[in-house]
């Protein structure tokens, strides 16, 4: 299967770099400063163990791009969409999957859209890494998955070989039954835990460990599970233990890579991920004051970015 990842960021970069070292056909398309980088120097993977391992990639440019790839990996952040999207367009043909590992849902409409509802699968990432200054992949967790599935009944290629293409590449690779479920279940904490520390400027622990904090954080995750809810996609009990743990945790250091780049005054995925939230809460007549303060605040940031 070739496999193509576009953008060699904190994801793509981890995912495509371990996908190489299983011996997997893997192009990475990226855009020509990065890709000279890449061809030239190949992927340094920073782990959390402190060990650094160079991996050669192969990168490509958009202007190379033929339509014979049967899985492309899109893990762009949500902002770069359109753009990568027309990059990306020349590598899709007939049974082309289209793979994203966007945090939040909308660049589903995006995808859906261009390529149709049978080429893209839905995705979900579980990871904790980032950028450096070199260009470099540095691990911050240990979790690693990939979970993924078609998100029509008639894909263009099942979801048996798509796993064939991820398992076994050092990193959980998991084929889910109702992806999109899944998708929401990991927005619902992903967003609640974005906003509160982006909001707050502070990781969950110190949050929570302030007066009020400890209500504030379990209000913004009670919006989201309102409004997934009132989308049709209530949590189970499992994901709602699950997200409780993390949004309520008074000693760890946990934020999410928005929180990092609000931090590190880099873009950030406020529309994508709180606001998208907002938009659909207003929609299903689910009040979201949180949420909604939590939007207004990254979008000062952004406009004050330019
Ligand atoms: N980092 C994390 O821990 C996690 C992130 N996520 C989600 O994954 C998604 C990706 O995030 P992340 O990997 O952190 O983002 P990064 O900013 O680290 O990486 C994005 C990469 O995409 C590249 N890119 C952008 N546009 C194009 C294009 N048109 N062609 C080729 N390459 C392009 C950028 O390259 P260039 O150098 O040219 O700008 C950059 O290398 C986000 O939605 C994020 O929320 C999900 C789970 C965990
Ligand atoms: C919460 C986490 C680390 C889970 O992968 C994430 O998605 C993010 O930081 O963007």
């Amino acid at each position: 299967m070739r496999i193509l990842v576009v953008g060699a960021g904190a994801v793509g970069g981890y995912f495509g770099a371990k996908l190489v070292r299983a011996g997997r056909d893997v192009d990475f398309l990226a855009r020509p400063a990065r890709a000279e980088l890449l061809n030239g120097h190949g992927l340094d993977i920073h782990t959390l163990d402190g060990r650094t391992e160079n991996v050669p990639v192969r990168a490509v440019t958009a202007d190379r791009l033929t339509p014979d790839y049967d899985l492309v990996i899109v893990s762009v952040k949500s902002y770069g969409l359109d753009g990568a999207v027309d990059d990306l367009a020349a590598a899709v043909g007939p049974d082309t999957v289209v793979l994203p590992f966007l945090n939040g849902m909308r660049h589903l409409d995006v995808l859906t859209g261009r390529f149709g509802p049978d080429r893209v699968y839905g995705g979900v990432c579980m990871v904790m890494t980032r950028l450096d200054e070199r260009g470099g992949i540095v691990e911050v967790g240990r979790i690693s998955e990939l979970v993924y599935g078609p998100l029509s009944d008639s894909p263009v290629v099942g979801p048996d070989r798509v796993h064939t293409a991820l398992e076994g590449a050092g990193f959980t690779a998991r084929s889910a039954e109702d992806i999109r479920q899944e998708m929401w279940d990991k927005w619902i904490f992903l967003a609640s835990l974005g906003a509160v520390t982006c909001l707050m400027r502070a990781p969950i622990g110190r949050v929570n460990r302030a007066p009020g904090g400890a209500e504030f954080s379990a209000g913004m995750l009670a919006e989201a599970v309102a409004v997934a809810t009132a989308a049709g996609h209530p949590p189970g009990e499992r994901i709602l233990e699950f997200a409780n743990d993390v949004v309520s945790d008074t000693e760890r250091d946990t934020s999410t890579s928005m929180y990092w780049d609000l931090t590190h005054d880099n873009p950030v995925e406020g529309d994508h991920i709180v606001g998208d939230l907002v938009a659909r809460g207003r929609a299903l007549g689910v009040p979201t004051p949180l949420f909604s303060l939590a939007h207004t605040h990254l979008s000062v940031y952004s406009a004050a970015r330019g």
